[in-house]
């Protein structure tokens, strides 16, 4: 039988005052991990407190596992694991206490898992949460959700301010939760390294929109830069795909996506000379994206 899908948001829409969630499509299936890039304020966050419930969409429709969102969220939240920057411990307990109150809770508290990751975190049981630092506070957080054993993890920022050996090592323990194949990761970032690291498919928000949706190797492969001398003057071809445009005398830099063979020889035929053809990292892709998406707000804005 077909597993249902992790997440399936159909045309989410949340209207606050200064800012909509507009026709958020987003889907993928257990076993897999699916990265939100997007600069401040894009609307990552919202998107996953609607996936867990938190909030209700003012339209469209959300399912978790097969579960309806918010109405079953009961039962979609034995399986999921969440962790935001906003959920607190009780400070004047210690991480055993809450590995205790946990396990009374979720009948699927994997103890031998929960000592494991204590060693692995290099974590103290007894210690107290208000002595712990800012990372041995995400690592415990993560150890709680992870010895949980939830089909689904879904994380808000879960990197933000760590340094990178404990950033090596909480992107480690996620992948590893992934061992068996019909667990799945919903996160967001602001590190595009990390989202290129783990990630089996990049989601793109900007203002509240969905930019790019895709599995990471489409999403990657269909960005480039091409290098151009344009000793003439020649004006570039007028293509729907150049996100970029920078130019220097008569070199000039082209940052196209929907990237294809068809591309280059559309600038050959302008007369420009390839000098290069190079692939972008995320972070690039990221940045071009941003201001492509910026100008395309300020155009709307003017119209
Ligand atoms: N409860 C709320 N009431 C009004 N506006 C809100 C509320 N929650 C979020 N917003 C607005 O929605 C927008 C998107 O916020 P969100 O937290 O989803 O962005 P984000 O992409 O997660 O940003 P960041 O990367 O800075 O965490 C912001 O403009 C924010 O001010």
């Amino acid at each position: 039988m077909d597993l249902p899908l992790a997440v399936e948001c159909k045309g989410l829409t949340k209207d606050y005052s200064h800012f909509k969630l507009q026709g958020v499509d987003l889907s993928f299936e257990q076993g897999a991990v699916m990265g939100l890039v997007g600069p401040n304020g894009a609307g990552k966050s919202t998107i996953l407190r609607l996936v867990m419930g938190l909030l209700g969409p003012d339209a469209g429709s959300i399912r978790v596992l097969g579960h309806a969102m918010p109405d079953e969220q009961i039962a979609a939240k034995r399986n999921i694991g969440f962790i935001s920057d906003d959920m607190r411990l009780y400070e004047s307990e210690t991480i055993a206490f809450h590995m205790d109150f946990i396990k009374s809770i979720f009948d699927t508290w994997d103890a031998d898992y929960a000592d494991i990751l204590l060693r692995r975190f290099d974590l103290h049981k007894h210690q107290k949460v208000k002595g712990l630092s800012h990372g041995q506070r995400v690592k415990a957080t993560l150890l709680l959700a992870l010895a949980r054993r939830p089909r689904l993890l879904v994380f808000d920022e879960p990197t933000t301010g760590l340094d990178p050996a404990v950033r090596k090592e909480v992107l480690d323990e996620m992948m590893n939760a992934l061992a068996d194949e019909t667990r799945s990761i919903l996160f967001s970032s602001h590190n595009t390294l990390d989202i290129e690291q783990i990630s089996d498919y990049i989601t793109f928000i900007y203002g509240g929109r969905i930019i790019e949706s895709r599995n990471k190797e489409d999403f990657m492969d269909g960005w480039r830069r091409l290098r151009l001398t344009n000793m003439q003057s020649k004006p570039l071809p007028n293509l729907p795909n150049i996100k970029d445009i920078q130019q220097s005398g008569h070199l000039c830099a082209v940052t196209v996506n929907e990237y294809d063979e068809s591309v280059p020889a559309q600038f050959n035929s302008a007369g420009q000379v390839i000098t290069a053809i190079e692939r972008l990292s995320l972070e690039e892709i990221f940045l071009a994206n941003v201001k492509c998406a910026k100008a395309m707000t300020m155009m709307e804005f003017i119209q």
